[in-house]
């Protein structure tokens, strides 16, 4: 009975008290979990307006009503289309079934989302997204997949594996920033100003690449450096060799069109689209691909991590860069609030490579802000920027905004090495990813 499987439900779940339930449909108190179509009682009270309704998602935004009111637009009437082997639920894909155990997987799955997800206020922000996001999660929950490929299985075949929760991000990464102090880089107001000073005091490096303070504290620019946040650059600091094997690991990968951090996603993570203030193509040299493996790409990116003195698990995988004539990237920051919070933390350091060779006319990176700084991207030169406030750690400092101006003449290729406040990689590892 009813009463009963709830409380069974308040073991387990930490938060829920009984008395904070809603009641159940009476329909489902009635028959329970897999009501067949043709059942009298699986029948929507009002023809008309539950079809529409389910289809606006009301089934999953007030289960309360709509269970009771549209059992049958809401597709808790499981059908069974015995023709086609497949079952029809409310929470994503149609499922194939190829034997008795797999409709099982799914008569437990039906009790899960009526009884737990649909219901429990703990499930309120992930209700509807959880989804079957494949025809066969019921069948690979049934062999063990849920186990077996956890990483997979537990996000896109949530109801069949039954970890809803596990779409919070909240639950799948808990995470508190004041906690996290001590892992976090330039968490106090100075410790940028410091890096900075070390690195241009550094005369092995002033040496070895002919640093340049393009912008930064009266104290610390030439001449005709610009009084403004920090902008050094380094020549030399990729050889022509270097830059030619990432270009070609670019084109190993593949170069595709550029997109741009958007909305958060149904797991918490965030999407990307196709941004029209962005014309170039983009390859992300992951770690496990051909790129991330490559010796030379390693070296670079030891490089990188000695020169800004921070772990390279803080940093992104290198995103290289494409722009043929015309091609451009508007102003723009590389600060996103939407890592604000997150296990990694916001963007905090920009090292931006340029890796063509002396053909090219145009393409070089503009600081409106900067005094209209703008940086000509000669082969093998690192230039590298703060997002990020000397007094106010881990807020944008919109001075560095910046575009790519057009490319007149040639193919420009670049990368873009993102470092974040905390290390970067582990949560990705772990689904934890922003
Ligand atoms: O290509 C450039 O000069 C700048 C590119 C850039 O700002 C970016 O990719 O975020
Ligand atoms: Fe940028």
């Amino acid at each position: 009975d009813i009463s009963e499987k709830e409380s069974i439900i308040c073991e387990v779940e930490e938060e829920c008290s009984s008395t904070e339930h809603p009641s159940l449909p009476s329909f489902l108190d009635r028959w329970g979990d897999f009501v067949s179509t043709d059942h009298p009682h699986c029948v929507d009270k009002n023809e008309r307006d539950c079809p529409m309704k389910a289809l606006l998602n009301a089934c999953v935004k007030s289960p309360d009503v709509m269970l009771e009111e549209c059992p049958f637009s809401c597709g808790l009437c499981s059908n069974y289309d015995t023709e086609k082997s497949q079952v029809k639920t409310c929470y994503g894909d149609l499922q194939n079934v190829n034997n008795q155990g797999v409709l099982e997987v799914i008569r437990k799955t039906q009790q899960y989302m009526i009884h737990q997800v649909f219901v429990n206020e703990t499930y309120a922000k992930i209700r509807s997204s959880c989804k079957n996001r494949n025809v066969n999660c019921s069948q690979w929950a049934w062999e063990g997949e849920c186990e077996r490929n956890p990483t997979y299985m537990k996000k896109e075949c949530a109801p069949a594996c039954q970890t809803c929760h596990w779409l919070d991000i909240r639950i799948r990464c808990p995470f508190d920033e004041s906690s996290a102090k001590e892992r976090t880089t330039w968490s106090e107001p100075g410790d940028l100003d410091r890096f900075f000073w070390s690195v241009v005091r550094n005369d092995t490096l002033r040496t070895l690449f002919s640093l340049k303070v393009l912008s930064g504290p009266a104290e610390a620019i030439e001449p005709d450096g610009r009084p403004g946040p920090w902008v050094l650059q380094l020549d030399h600091f990729l050889s022509a060799m270097e830059c030619e094997r990432l270009i070609d690991l670019g084109h190993e990968l593949g170069f595709q069109r550029s997109k741009d951090i958007g909305r958060i996603k149904y797991d918490g993570s965030t999407d990307s689209y196709e941004s029209k203030s962005r014309t170039s193509s983009t390859a992300w040299c992951t770690e496990s691909s051909v790129c991330g493996k490559d010796a030379i790409q390693q070296k670079v990116t030891q490089r990188i991590e000695q020169l800004v003195q921070i772990p390279i698990n803080n940093s992104e995988a290198l995103q290289l860069l494409r722009y043929e004539e015309n091609q451009y990237y508007k102003v723009h920051h590389d600060y996103t609030p939407l890592h604000a919070g997150s296990m990694a933390g916001v963007r905090i350091l920009t090292v931006f490579l340029y890796l063509n060779d002396d053909r090219l006319e145009g393409g070089g990176t503009n600081f409106p802000s900067i005094h209209n700084l703008t940086v000509l991207p000669n082969q093998g030169r690192a230039i590298l920027w703060p997002s990020v406030l000397n007094d106010e750690p881990g807020q944008i400092d919109v001075r560095t905004e910046h575009q790519a101006l057009p490319v007149e003449r040639g193919v420009k290729y670049a990368a873009n090495a993102w470092i974040h406040q905390r290390d970067f990689r582990t949560p990705l590892h772990m689904g934890c990813g922003v």
